[in-house]
């Protein structure tokens, strides 16, 4: 028996677990996982690296690949979650139209929890406390009929559970 692919989205500024919590959900629900960080133009890495944040132009065309990727499993019937930080309700729509019934999971904490994380991570491109500022000014956050939304302090396999369950109701 075939049954529809299931093409999620976990979302939330830095920090928030995009990656880790992406690529837990993907195992748990054998779908395949993909980065958005993995998939930035190598100027859009420098920029970030320089400390300067992107802005609505640097993201359009990686949105639009994101939004590829989402297409392409959908007809192969393949199940996809994408991390991705998609700050604003323009972006989502680019990446639903990839995926029209793309299911959501909105990571969000509070911005000290955020930048502990932040803080406790090394050797990676996105650092400062100003970057993440920037997305918290960018963030449009989806309401409850966009997303799941979940606390960050709970941990990954109460996050991934709770999902899994909820989006099965
Ligand atoms: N629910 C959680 N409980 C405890 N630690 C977590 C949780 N979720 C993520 N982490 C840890 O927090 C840090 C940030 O997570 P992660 O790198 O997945 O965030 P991100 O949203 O992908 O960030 P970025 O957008 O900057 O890549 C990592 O060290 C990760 O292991
Ligand atoms: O929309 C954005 O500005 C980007 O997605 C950033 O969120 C970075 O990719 C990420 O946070 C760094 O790890």
């Amino acid at each position: 028996m075939n049954s529809a692919p299931t093409l999620v989205l976990v979302m939330g500024v830095s920090g928030s677990g995009k990656s880790h919590i992406g690529k837990r959900l993907a195992e748990a629900t054998d779908a395949d996982f993909i980065d958005a960080d993995d998939h930035h133009s190598p100027t859009s890495i420098a920029k970030m690296s320089r400390g300067e944040p992107l802005n609505d132009g640097d993201r359009e065309g990686w949105l639009e690949t994101l939004a590829g990727f989402l297409r392409n499993h959908a007809s192969r019937g393949r199940s996809l979650v994408i991390g991705c930080s998609a700050l604003k309700r323009r972006y989502r729509d680019t990446l639903r139209g990839g995926a029209p019934d793309l299911k959501i999971l909105y990571l969000h904490g509070s911005r000290e929890l955020l930048l502990s994380r932040l803080r406790a991570r090394q050797g990676h491109f996105f650092q400062g406390d100003h970057m993440l500022d920037s997305q918290l000014r960018d963030l449009e956050p989806p309401d409850e009929d966009e997303a799941i939304r979940l606390d960050i302090s709970l941990s990954p396999e109460e996050i991934v559970s709770t999902f899994i369950e909820r989006l099965g109701a």
